[in-house]
């Protein structure tokens, strides 16, 4: 399989980016970020791009960071939280080793609800949060090759999870 060893996916807030970090050290990969690759490549930050271009601006920018990245990195892979709605994104990400990350609504509001980095939970975030999983979820689910919960758990502990489901073995 090419590709990177892992991509993970899930909503804003749910540990893709530290459990992401915890997982290329267990496994002595590398950890690569599409949120980050983007606000590199931008010189600004996504609320940025946001606020000066819109959503689907965003969505185009990220569409290419995802693709590239995929063709790309060989370690693990965090996605942005939104990169599966994107048809042509899920379609690259079939038969790859793809995790989903859940938590559920008062576990998201703990970890995003005071961070105003993060535009789409800017204004009420329980109920933007529970909007977008209800048209997101089943993107997640589809996606995924291992769902891994992360409520009640620390982000090392996440990470273990994440390795078995997915059946590797650490370095
Ligand atoms: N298992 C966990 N338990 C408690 N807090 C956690 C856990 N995993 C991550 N966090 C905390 O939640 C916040 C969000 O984590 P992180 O930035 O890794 O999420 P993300 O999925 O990458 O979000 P985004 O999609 O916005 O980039 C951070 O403050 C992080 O320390
Ligand atoms: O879930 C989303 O739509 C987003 C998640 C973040 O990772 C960022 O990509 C951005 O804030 C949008
Ligand atoms: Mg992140």
């Amino acid at each position: 399989m090419s590709g990177p060893l892992v991509v993970l996916v899930g909503p804003m807030g749910v540990g893709k980016s530290t459990v992401g970090q915890l997982m290329a050290e267990r496994l002595g990969a590398s950890f690569r970020d599409t949120d980050d690759d983007i606000v590199a490549e931008q010189g600004r930050t996504i609320a940025e791009i946001f606020v000066d271009e819109g959503e689907p601006a965003f969505r185009a920018i990220e569409k290419a960071a995802v693709r590239r990245a995929l063709a790309e990195h060989d370690g693990i892979l965090a996605l942005g939280g939104g990169a599966i709605l994107d048809a042509d994104t899920r379609a690259l990400l079939a038969g790859q080793r793809v995790a989903y990350l859940s938590m559920d609504v008062e576990e998201a509001v703990k970890r995003t609800g005071l961070n105003a980095a993060r535009p789409l939970l800017a204004v009420n975030p329980r109920k933007q949060w529970r909007e977008l999983m209800e048209a997101r979820r089943h993107l997640y689910e589809e996606t995924a090759t291992a769902v891994v919960a992360t409520d009640g758990r620390t982000p090392e502990e996440v990470a273990e999870a994440a390795l078995d489901a997915l059946e590797l073995k650490e370095a």
